[in-house]
């Protein structure tokens, strides 16, 4: 069975189910059902068996406070040594003086992490929740560092301190706990999901608190809200209803990318992948496979074809031509790298994509992203979710922002979806050449922009995390391994789909 579809809330959204929860909150039961889960997991996963064991909590000064008091209580009743510390004087939170108030009154306390002969067994995180302003240089930020360069194993409550819990941002100086393990606490939040949150967090569980929550308009995309998506084969299957590719790039010195992509758009199964170069000697040129058929931009393309165009494209008088061409085929169209850069400067072009009848997909990064919103990628980072909405709706596209947690977004609607595969070996040339060629695949074999570019995205981060588990780490990614890997991931979620 598949995992059930995960949704990412907004931290309005938890603070809504919270109050349809009623009384719960206020009466601290919430508080003492998430002191629990983190007491347990703590001691599950880094305490058990130890002897005498010594746990560091830091407790700041709201409800995420509250939190790691209850569970320093929990704690010390399983004869585990606590050592609180509060950089903070406590704010209004009354739950957070009652939890206080019901520790031993010697507690060891400090304002700093305290240096101790044995290294701490485990550091609890409760500075800061869903409640954080971003964190400034002070005593807050003492701590955080501290915590982060004691070599010790974190656990976080709700988030890691010093997150933003809507985006995923850090705050400046990217002052933030980097946590082994976070907890999160009645559903999963955004910032989690993507960006340096997502690294931040470490390994992330969700508790409910016994909280009822809805299904959002963001979804943590994995094998359970993508299955549905995979073509189905049928034995009678032929080469012909399997559609066609065509990828436009490859100018003098760049052949490399055109091919990449053609490569990904063939683990797809795509009937047939054309690679079109500016010139015939481009096309000539590089390492071919013999799976791909060769043109140059000036060939007709099929009116049925799915085009990728921008791998290589550059950004010559030709490219322009060829882009301003390509935005008007009838067909399944995607936007990848040099397009995008020509994009941002053509209006003949913007203008064409904002016409179409179905929608083209972009796979920006955030460099592209930000070049086409016109301002700077640090503020595309700041909050992914709004930028790939706001690229989105200008450009009337289906938009992947590529990163750490690549957000998927559709003009139509305000839902996003992030991807929950990938993995730093990607951050090498070429892979998004291949993400462009693997999503082009998927919209040759009929599947719609949207659906083509969620599971495209997904499978590249899931052939991705295959390669690293093959090398044992995150060097040498051979991206003819990867597209590889990319048939592989499609043929594993297709069989657990329809076997
Ligand atoms: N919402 C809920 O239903 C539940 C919330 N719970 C906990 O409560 C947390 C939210 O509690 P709060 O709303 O009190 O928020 P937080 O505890 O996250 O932070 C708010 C407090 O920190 C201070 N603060 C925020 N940013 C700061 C900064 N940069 N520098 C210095 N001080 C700063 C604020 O002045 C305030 O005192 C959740 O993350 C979770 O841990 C849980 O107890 C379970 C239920
Ligand atoms: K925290």
């Amino acid at each position: 069975m598949p995992d059930p579809t995960v949704n990412l809330y907004t931290v309005q959204e938890i603070h809504a189910a919270e109050a349809a929860a009623g009384s719960a909150l206020h009466d601290g039961t919430l508080a003492r059902r998430a002191a629990h889960a983190v007491a347990e997991l703590g001691w599950a996963t880094w305490l058990r068996g130890l002897v005498n064991p010594c746990v560091a909590v830091l407790a700041g000064p709201g409800n995420n406070g509250a939190d790691a008091l209850l569970t320093a209580n929990l704690l010390t009743t399983r004869g585990v040594h606590v050592v609180l510390v509060e950089p903070l004087a406590p704010g209004k939170s009354a739950l957070r003086a009652r939890a206080r108030s019901e520790l031993p009154v010697d507690i060891e306390s400090h304002d700093r992490l305290p240096t101790r002969r044995r290294p701490f067994d485990l550091i609890i995180d409760g500075l800061l929740g869903i409640g954080a302003r971003p964190v400034k240089y002070g005593p807050l930020a003492a701590v955080i560092h501290q915590v982060n360069a004691a070599g010790v194993p974190v656990l976080s409550i709700d988030v890691p301190s010093g997150m933003n819990a809507d985006t995923g941002a850090l705050s400046e100086g990217d002052i933030c706990i980097q946590a082994s393990r976070t907890l999160t606490l009645i559903g999963h939040k955004r910032g989690l999901a993507t960006y340096q949150g997502a690294a931040a967090a470490g390994q992330i569980s969700v508790t409910s608190l016994g909280v009822p929550t809805d299904a959002t308009g963001c979804v943590l995309d994995g094998t359970a809200s993508l299955a549905t998506l995979c073509p189905r084969e049928d034995a009678t299957v032929h080469k012909g209803r399997r559609g066609d590719a065509w990828i436009l790039g490859g100018a003098a010195g760049m052949t490399g990318a055109a091919w990449i992509a053609s490569t990904g758009a063939l683990a797809t199964g795509a009937g047939r992948v054309f690679a079109a170069f500016e010139t015939a000697a481009s096309a000539a040129a590089g390492d071919r496979s013999p799976q791909i058929q060769t043109r140059t931009w000036a060939a007709p393309v099929p009116e049925r074809a799915a085009v990728v165009i921008g791998c290589g494209l550059g950004q010559s008088d030709d490219a322009v031509a060829a882009l301003e061409t390509a935005v008007l085929h009838p067909g399944p169209l995607l936007l990848d790298a040099d397009a995008l850069n020509l994009l941002a400067r053509s209006s003949t072009a913007a203008a064409a994509l904002a016409n179409r009848h179905a929608a083209a997909v972009l796979t920006p990064h955030p460099l592209e992203a930000a070049r086409l919103l016109g301002v700077s990628a640090a503020s595309i980072q700041q909050d992914r979710f709004s930028a790939v909405r706001a690229l989105a709706r200008r450009f009337n596209a289906v938009v992947v922002l590529k990163g750490n947690g690549s957000i998927i977004s559709v003009a139509t609607s305000d839902s996003t979806w992030v991807s929950a595969s990938g993995h730093p070996i990607l951050a090498t040339g070429g892979t998004g050449d291949c993400l462009a060629g693997l999503i082009g695949g998927l919209l040759a074999r009929g599947l719609p922009p949207l659906d083509a570019a969620r599971l495209g995205t997904w499978i590249h981060g899931r052939a991705a995390e295959l390669e690293a588990a093959r090398l044992g780490g995150s060097c040498g990614l051979d991206l003819a391994q990867l597209a590889h890997s990319c048939a592989r991931a499609i043929n594993e979620l297709q069989r657990n789909r329809f076997n």
